[in-house]
């Protein structure tokens, strides 16, 4: 795999990113870079089926995570969906790459191939049931994407008028969400219905602690990353070294203001894990 030319590593803007910065680079065996696929690593595309990594995305990991504690991907999608979409699988480089799907439900080992997980729900699949009637009279162009039996999402981005189709489904996924016992999770164009428990921040959290990490960068994208964020400010708070990444975060305006480092988007993202490689030769 070629090697990637040499970037500069930004500067985060804030005083703790900084830190964080500093943590990570001071004891980069113990630090953990954990992000977020689509959006982060995968630009979006208006068809989530089509969505793939950006082409720089494995070669810029596979430089980085053997001078890391290890390399996380943290995503919404089923953790089989990402490694397929990402290329993540058999990379030299990657033999220890963890994907963490469904919000961190699902984990994926490159080191064995293994995926682990709680498997279908029933409330999912009744909740599921009752979409084509919910959405008869729905506009034009909105598509439901079956998550593997753990999930469905309802995406409105190829409707004429994708933020008026996302805000007048809301309601009624919400209470169908309500009524099977299921979290609503709103994204960027997408509804999604899935069992409660877990989120980004709590599987986060979990992970970084179990690593023993002394610090911790996380990029994302989209309002389920903003958990992972809390997640980072209350590790932080502990004395764990944390950046926050955004990445062209614009239609959430949260992650960009709560971000230490704000990035438009995956090509930039990218160029960031190479820098960090270069500062770590
Ligand atoms: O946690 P992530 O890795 O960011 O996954 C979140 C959702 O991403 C996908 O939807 C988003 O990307 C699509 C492809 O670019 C785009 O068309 C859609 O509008 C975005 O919301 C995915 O389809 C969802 O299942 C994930 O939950």
């Amino acid at each position: 795999m070629g090697r990637l030319p040499h970037a500069t590593l930004p500067e985060p803007s804030t005083a703790a990113g900084r830190a964080g910065l500093a943590a990570l680079l001071a004891a980069p065996e113990r630090a953990v870079v954990v992000l977020d696929f689509d959006g982060t690593l995968a630009p979006i595309v208006p068809d989530p089926e089509q969505a793939r990594a950006h082409p720089d995305a494995v070669p810029a990991l596979a430089q980085l995570a053997p001078k890391l504690g290890s390399v996380v991907v943290l995503t919404g999608r089923p953790a089989a969906t990402a490694v397929a979409y990402g290329g993540f699988a058999g990379v030299p480089g990657l033999e220890h790459l963890v994907v963490l799907g469904h919000y961190g439900a699902e984990r994926w080992d490159a080191a064995t191939g293994r995926t682990d997980g709680p498997g279908d729900d029933p409330a999912v699949a009744a909740a599921r049931a009752e979409l084509p009637a919910l959405l008869a009279d729905a506009p034009q162009g909105t598509w439901v994407e079956d998550k593997g039996g753990r999930a469905v999402a309802v995406h409105t981005r190829r409707a004429a008028d994708p933020r008026a189709a996302f805000e007048a489904l809301r309601e009624p996924l919400r209470e169908l969400a309500d009524r099977h016992g299921l979290k609503l999770e709103p994204g960027s164009m997408v509804l999604e219905l899935r069992p409660p428990g877990v989120d980004k921040g709590v599987a986060l959290t979990s992970y970084v602690r179990h690593a023993g990490a002394s610090a911790v960068l996380y990029g994302g994208d989209d309002l389920g990353d903003l958990a992972a964020f809390d997640a980072v400010d209350r590790l932080r708070a502990d004395g764990t070294g944390g950046v926050l990444v955004a990445s062209a975060a614009t239609d959430v305006p949260d992650l960009s203001a709560r971000a230490d480092l704000v990035l438009p988007g995956p090509a930039a993202v990218v160029e960031l894990l190479a820098a960090l490689a270069d500062a770590l030769e």
